[in-house]
């Protein structure tokens, strides 16, 4: 695999530093996640695929000391808590870097290392607030809506930090040297959003929040109800789309307002929404399908595995626990992901093996074990 030999160690936190290593293993790096002793309230990771764990007290001297051992033979750490929390632990960057100057220490945190929330708690919902891309979401007339958290956790914090963490990989190959990686979720999601920021002047934002092309003003680009109380997504922008879109909901487009119309927005969505809810979510795939007006049925996770194209494409896997989830992505073609098919690992589970691999002695391990500052786990569920 592409990250074969890539050694990672992942501080556990919520969501986004989860997300980011468990792409690094996916693409074949070796993943320790280092978990917190005692156990923490909120410890669980549903984002383990294909890590190890390793129980280890950071907040004793004789932890911290072990991960910064850790780090002198690992690539890569990812670390999650706000501004300070390394520093206080004594294992902040300067200190690592000097020990392994081959090390890449990525901060994924929501405001940066940096600035007046750099020490502030905050989730999702806050660093898409800040980043400015939250105001733009949300339909005509009500309160900006963040979706789940997706934008800033996951796309704008782990999926950018991964890709931070690659790129500092790449450019090591010429250096030789590690770097520290500053990422901000709030910059991450602002980022994600540069098309929105520099296409502003293209006149596709300048209307209030819902009532422009992408953000459910345009009845070509939303949502409808079917009778069976499903949904469609018509997403049919270009006028030959859009003209698919017009034969296949039934109407003559000559005796329609020109598709960028905007005052007949409103009243063709009304027009749109009653032609959709006349059949169910099945009788408008099949007028739908094959043609290219840009609409597909609104699927459940469950619909989702079982659809067709997906079907086709593999692009949901199961692993040894019955437990289905989405096929890394993208697909490489020499040397694509090898998702493990295992279960997540428990909380201590490989305390033992990790430290044996990364060279520590049995009877420093078990000096550890009896001073309580590394857990062993049983195989039972972590919940
Ligand atoms: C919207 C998402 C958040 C989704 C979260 C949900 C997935 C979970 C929230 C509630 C969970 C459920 C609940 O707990 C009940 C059940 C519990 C059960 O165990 C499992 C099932 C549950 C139902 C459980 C299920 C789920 O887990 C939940 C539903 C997000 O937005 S995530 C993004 C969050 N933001 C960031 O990542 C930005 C950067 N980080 C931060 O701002 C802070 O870290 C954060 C997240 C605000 C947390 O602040 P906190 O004060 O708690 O932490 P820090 O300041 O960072 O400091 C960490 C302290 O811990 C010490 N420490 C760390 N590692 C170790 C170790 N190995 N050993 C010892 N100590 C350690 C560290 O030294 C710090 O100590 P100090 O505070 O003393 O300095």
């Amino acid at each position: 695999m592409a990250l074969s030999g890539v050694r990672v160690l992942e501080l556990a936190g919520l969501a986004p530093a989860p997300l980011c290593a468990m792409i690094l293993a996916d693409f074949g790096a070796r993943v320790v996640r280092v978990d917190r002793v005692p156990r923490s309230a909120v410890a669980a990771d549903a984002q383990g695929r294909g890590k190890r764990s390793l129980a280890l007290d950071l907040k004793r001297a004789a932890g911290a000391a072990a991960l910064r051992r850790l780090c002198r033979a690992a690539d890569v750490l990812v670390e999650p808590f706000r501004h300070g929390v390394m520093e206080k632990l004594g294992l902040g960057p300067e200190v690592l870097l000097e020990e392994n100057p081959r090390l890449i220490y990525a901060r994924l945190t929501g405001f940066g290392q940096t600035g007046k929330y750099a020490k502030s708690a905050g989730h999702d919902i806050n660093f898409l607030a800040l980043s400015g891309v939250l105001s733009k979401l949300g339909r005509k007339d009500e309160n900006p809506y963040a979706p789940l958290n997706l934008l800033a956790d996951f796309a704008g914090g782990g999926v950018l930090c991964a890709m931070g963490i690659i790129i500092a990989l790449y450019e090591r190959t010429r250096s030789g040297k590690g770097q520290i990686i500053d990422a901000s979720m709030v910059e991450g999601t602002a980022y994600l959003s540069s098309f929105l920021w520099k296409s502003q002047n293209l006149g596709l934002w300048n209307r209030p929040r819902g009532e422009n092309l992408l953000d459910s003003g345009a009845p070509f680009y939303e949502t409808y109800r079917t009778s069976d109380g499903k949904y469609m997504a018509v997403g049919a922008i270009e006028p030959q789309f859009y003209e698919q879109l017009i034969k296949g909901l039934g109407l003559d487009s000559d005796k329609l307002p020109s598709q960028l119309s905007f005052s007949d927005w409103p009243r063709m969505k009304k027009m749109f929404a009653s032609i959709f809810a006349q059949k169910t979510q099945e009788e408008w795939c099949s007028i739908f399908d094959g043609a290219d007006a840009c609409v597909t049925p609104v699927l459940s996770f469950d619909d989702a595995v079982s659809h067709q194209h997906n079907k086709q494409r593999g692009s949901f896997i199961k692993n040894d626990q019955e437990e289905i989830s989405p096929r890394p992505a993208p697909l490489l073609s020499r040397t694509p992901a090898v998702p493990s098919f295992k279960r997540d690992p428990f909380i201590g589970e490989h305390t033992e093996e990790i430290l044996l691999e990364y060279g520590f002695s049995k009877e420093e391990i078990a000096k550890l074990h009896s001073e309580n500052v590394i857990e062993f786990s049983k195989p039972k569920a972590n919940l």
